[in-house]
């Protein structure tokens, strides 16, 4: 069997957990790179050196540049600056776009056929800004599939129940205007609206809008990153393995919903090919207002980097 490649960019402490998680499951070999190059050294020994208990023979090789990511067939960008005193969110954005930018170049030099997956905040508009430069390419944006997971994970710690049993999605941004979809949640196929008072309703939400900034506020100076790495194996997974997964990944959208030039957080089938298909909701007006919120918020940042070019 062809062993897969899988370049990550940012060695970090999302794009290392994935390496790890990737390698466990003996998705491929795995080169990782940061711009601190003994950093993704490092990290790649230690990973390494843990693999013989999991039996596997991934290779996780630590990279000094980005050309290393030649002929991969997955990306992914972790890679990413945290907001230093005195920048406003803004500069965070340019910064991050600028390095999205460098990568981009390179994937589309070198991997133009990879499946390319990013997780640097803002996820949806750095989605949308690699897909606007570069229409061929194959990406999407971890968007909402965490907001997702831990939403499940709320509802099924409420409702006492197993995981499984609990369905659910979060669409819109990955960011304060996020819509977890009560109204659509089940559990073993009946709605979960029917278990919950509005107070329950409206403390589980807001979890699930602060789960972020919750663990954030406990680690300090770091923030949450297991929950990330889990979720971008499993889309790395869906897509080397053909699986057809559905999550709620920041995609460009071309009509759904009636917009256009932005990228959401949309259900979406992730298969051999990336992204299959957006699957779309008859939206309540209530569910439509709020996904007008995150469009709005969208076009404006858009507008905002349209004119700084
Ligand atoms: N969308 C989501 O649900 C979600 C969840 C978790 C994290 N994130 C985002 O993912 C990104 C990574 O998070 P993290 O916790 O791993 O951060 P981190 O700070 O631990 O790692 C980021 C890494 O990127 C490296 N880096 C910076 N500039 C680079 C460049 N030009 N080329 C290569 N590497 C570069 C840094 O040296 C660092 O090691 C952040 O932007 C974070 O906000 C998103």
């Amino acid at each position: 069997m062809t062993v897969r490649k899988i370049f990550i960019a940012g060695a970090g402490n999302v794009g290392s957990a994935a390496a790890a998680f990737m390698a466990t499951k003996q998705l491929g070999n795995i080169h990782l790179y940061d711009i601190l190059e003994d950093f993704a050294v490092g990290q790649a020994m230690d990973i390494n050196q843990s693999l013989p208990y999991w039996r596997s023979d991934s290779k996780v090789t630590g990279c000094r540049s980005l050309g290393e990511m030649e002929g991969a067939d997955v990306v992914v960008i972790t890679a990413g600056g945290k907001r230093a005193e005195g920048m406003t969110r803004l500069d965070l954005l340019y910064q991050n776009l600028d390095i999205m930018y460098e990568i981009g170049e390179m994937v589309m030099t070198l991997a133009p056929d990879a499946f390319v997956h990013v997780t640097s905040n803002p996820v949806d508009v750095l989605t949308w800004a690699l897909k606007e430069r570069w229409p061929k390419m194959k990406v999407t944006g971890l968007g909402c599939a965490l907001d997702a997971m831990r939403f499940r994970f709320f509802l099924a710690e409420h409702l006492n129940v197993s995981r499984e049993a609990v369905n659910c999605t979060v669409i819109g941004t990955h960011d304060d205007n996020m819509i977890p979809l009560v109204n659509r949640a089940d559990v073993g196929g009946t709605p979960v609206k029917e278990h919950l008072s509005p107070d329950d309703e409206d403390r589980l939400v807001t979890l699930v809008k602060h789960g972020g900034g919750d663990i954030v506020k406990r680690l300090k100076t770091r923030s949450g990153f297991f929950a990330a790495a889990t979720k971008v194996t499993q889309i790395v997974e869906s897509h080397l393995h053909n699986k057809q997964h559905i999550f709620p990944l920041s995609v460009l959208v071309n009509g759904e919903y009636g917009y256009s030039d932005m990228a959401l957080s949309l259900p979406v089938s992730i298969g051999e090919r990336g992204a299959h298909k957006v699957f779309e909701f008859d939206l309540s007006d209530e569910e439509r207002i709020l996904l007008d919120v995150c469009a709005d918020s969208m076009r404006k940042v858009i507008a905002e980097i349209r004119e700084r070019a």
